[in-house]
C-alpha cells in the first residue's frame, strides 16, 4: 500500500477536515501528519477540545465537498455518528463511517465515498492512520456500484 503523500499528489484539491471536541485530538494528529508530509488541507474546526456541536463543523465541510472546493473530506467525532448523519444530509456527500481498514476499502470501492468519518473515541491513532491510508488509496470500482450510488439522491 502506498502512503498518504503519494496518493494525495494525485488530487489537485485540499483535503477538508473537521471534528467536534471529541474528535479534536485525533484531528490534530492527522493534521500533524499532513503538515509533516506537505499535504494541503483545509481545517473547518473545531479549533479546541472545548465542548462543541458537531453540526457547526460538518455542514461547512459538506458544502466544501459538494461545491468541489475540497476532496476528499474527513470528519471526526466521538462515535462518528453525529458528524456522519449531518454530512449525509447533503445531496452531494457520501460520507462513510469507517472503523476498520476493510470498511474503508469498501467505502471507496463500492460506495465511492467522498468523506471518511472516523469514530475518534473508539479507534487508536495507529488505526486511524491505517484506515485513512486505505481510504485514500482505494479507487471506486464503478460497474454495478455506479448504478447503485446513482439511486441514492432523493429526487
Ligand atoms: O454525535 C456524537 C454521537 O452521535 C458524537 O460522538 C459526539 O462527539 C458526542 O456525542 C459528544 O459527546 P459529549 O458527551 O458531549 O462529549
Amino acid at each position: 500500500m502506498t502512503g498518504i503523500s503519494s496518493l494525495f499528489s494525485q488530487s489537485e484539491k485540499p483535503i477538508g477536515i473537521c471534528s467536534d471536541h471529541a474528535g479534536f485530538e485525533m484531528k490534530s494528529y492527522l493534521i500533524s501528519l499532513f503538515e509533516e508530509k506537505g499535504i494541503v488541507y483545509k481545517d473547518f474546526g473545531a479549533y479546541s477540545g472545548e465542548s462543541s456541536d458537531y453540526a457547526d463543523f460538518a455542514h461547512p465541510l459538506a458544502i466544501a465537498v459538494e461545491n468541489g472546493e475540497c476532496y476528499p473530506g474527513i470528519g471526526l467525532c466521538g462515535s462518528g455518528n453525529g458528524i456522519n448523519i449531518t454530512l449525509n444530509k447533503h445531496q452531494g456527500v457520501r460520507a462513510a463511517l469507517c472503523w476498520t481498514e476493510e470498511i474503508a476499502r469498501l467505502a471507496r470501492a463500492h460506495n465511492n465515498a467522498n468523506v471518511l468519518v472516523l469514530p475518534a473515541r473508539f479507534i487508536s491513532q495507529e488505526e486511524a492512520y491505517t484506515i485513512l491510508v486505505r481510504f485514500l488509496n482505494t479507487p471506486f470500482e464503478g460497474g454495478r456500484h455506479e448504478r447503485r450510488i446513482e439511486k441514492i439522491p432523493v429526487k
